[in-house]
């Protein structure tokens, strides 16, 4: 048994997991998404050099890719120190910030963060999505590659020494690159060395999570200790979601606040709202799900900060929540969903 068994490794350390307490599983906090940046609509140029006015807001909301300064979380120290402060009054107890490397990671913010605040943060080991991949990342072997990721959980990152207590999010495209094969791979067999929690974005593709969980079983790594990020753009036949919900993984929301006409990473998408998300979720619960569901809004732009405008990291608990239960979520399925699964698939085995 190793040292991190029955634990959950925070930037701070290692806690016990009855101390979590609500937990969204997919955040972001300092980062930078310059790698998805999307040209503006025509004639829409002049808005995007100088987006943050009341009246560019909406605009924002449909583009937030196509405004390079939307793009850097990273630059929002103190509006996140205030997210946060505000997150633990709505009752938020723990973050999953699963920025890996490709997206600018920074431990050592995120240390300073969760003790300025007392939430709880878990960092993400491995990497992002193959566009991310430096050359010297696209020649490691998988060995190197799992050395890499155990190294970033058992002995810190980014040449740091705060440990991840996460691997992912673990970027992967569709079709899958072979890159990212490589990568899944190693995450596979650094999850089987570790016994750790790991995570997934998956490819815009409704084939594309069941895809990445049969790369992860045949290099022996552990479905049910695994989530699928993203499902609300991702698939959205509930046949072919209940078939996919039936190979193991968590099934994760994380959308949460989000809502876009012209999703621009795939214009065959319709990007649901909140209601949809509800409904989805009602859902999985009524056909037995209740024990794999996890929420969150994955916040990586600047415009979802309330400092702008946006929702911010409590909209779930503050609006969320009451929109669940009177949907047909009982409250110890909200429990589940925020508390007991998270709690469940962050503790090392
Ligand atoms: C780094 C943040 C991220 O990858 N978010 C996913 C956005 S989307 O692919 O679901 O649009």
């Amino acid at each position: 048994m190793s040292a991190l068994s029955g634990k959950v490794q925070t930037v701070l350390g290692l806690v016990d997991p009855d101390q979590l307490g609500r937990t969204m599983t997919h955040e972001h906090l300092v980062m930078g998404f310059e790698c998805s940046y999307t040209p503006p609509p025509p004639g829409d140029e002049a808005v995007a050099e100088n987006p943050f006015q009341m009246q560019h807001m909406h605009w924002l909301r449909q583009n937030p890719y196509s405004c390079r300064e939307n793009l850097f979380l990273s630059q929002e120290l103190s509006a996140l120190r205030d997210e946060l402060l505000a997150y633990r009054k709505a009752g938020g107890g723990t973050i999953v910030e699963n920025t890996t490397t490709g997206i600018d990671r920074d431990l050592p913010a995120l240390r300073q963060l969760a003790k300025e605040t007392g939430v709880h943060i878990i960092a993400g080991a491995g990497y992002y999505i193959d566009s991310t991949h430096t050359e010297a990342t696209r020649k490691m072997s998988v060995e190197k590659l799992t050395d890499s990721i155990v190294s970033e959980v058992l002995h810190g990152a980014d040449g740091t020494d705060i440990r991840c207590g996460v691997i992912g999010e673990i970027g992967t495209c569709w079709p899958i690159t072979e890159s990212e094969k490589k990568v899944l791979r190693a995450t596979a067999n650094a999850q089987a060395q570790l016994g750790c929690p790991v995570i997934i974005h998956p490819g815009r593709d409704p084939a594309a999570p069941a895809e990445v969980v049969r790369i992860l079983q045949e290099s022996g790594g552990d479905i049910n200790k695994t989530v699928m990020s993203h499902l609300d753009r991702t698939i959205f036949d509930e046949g072919e979601l209940l078939e996919f919900a039936n190979m193991g993984s968590y099934l994760e929301y994380d959308l949460f606040g989000t809502e876009m006409l012209n999703y621009p990473f795939n214009l065959k998408v319709d990007m649901p709202s909140d209601s949809q998300r509800v409904k989805t979720l009602a859902f999985l619960v009524k056909e037995g799900y209740e024990d794999k569901i996890l929420v969150a809004h994955d916040i990586h732009t600047k415009n979802r900060l309330t400092k702008f405008g946006g929702h911010g990291y409590s909209h779930i608990l503050k609006n969320i929540v009451p929109k669940m239960l009177t949907r047909g979520i009982a409250q110890h399925q909200v429990d589940k969903i925020l508390i007991d699964n998270p709690k469940r698939w962050l503790t090392f085995k």
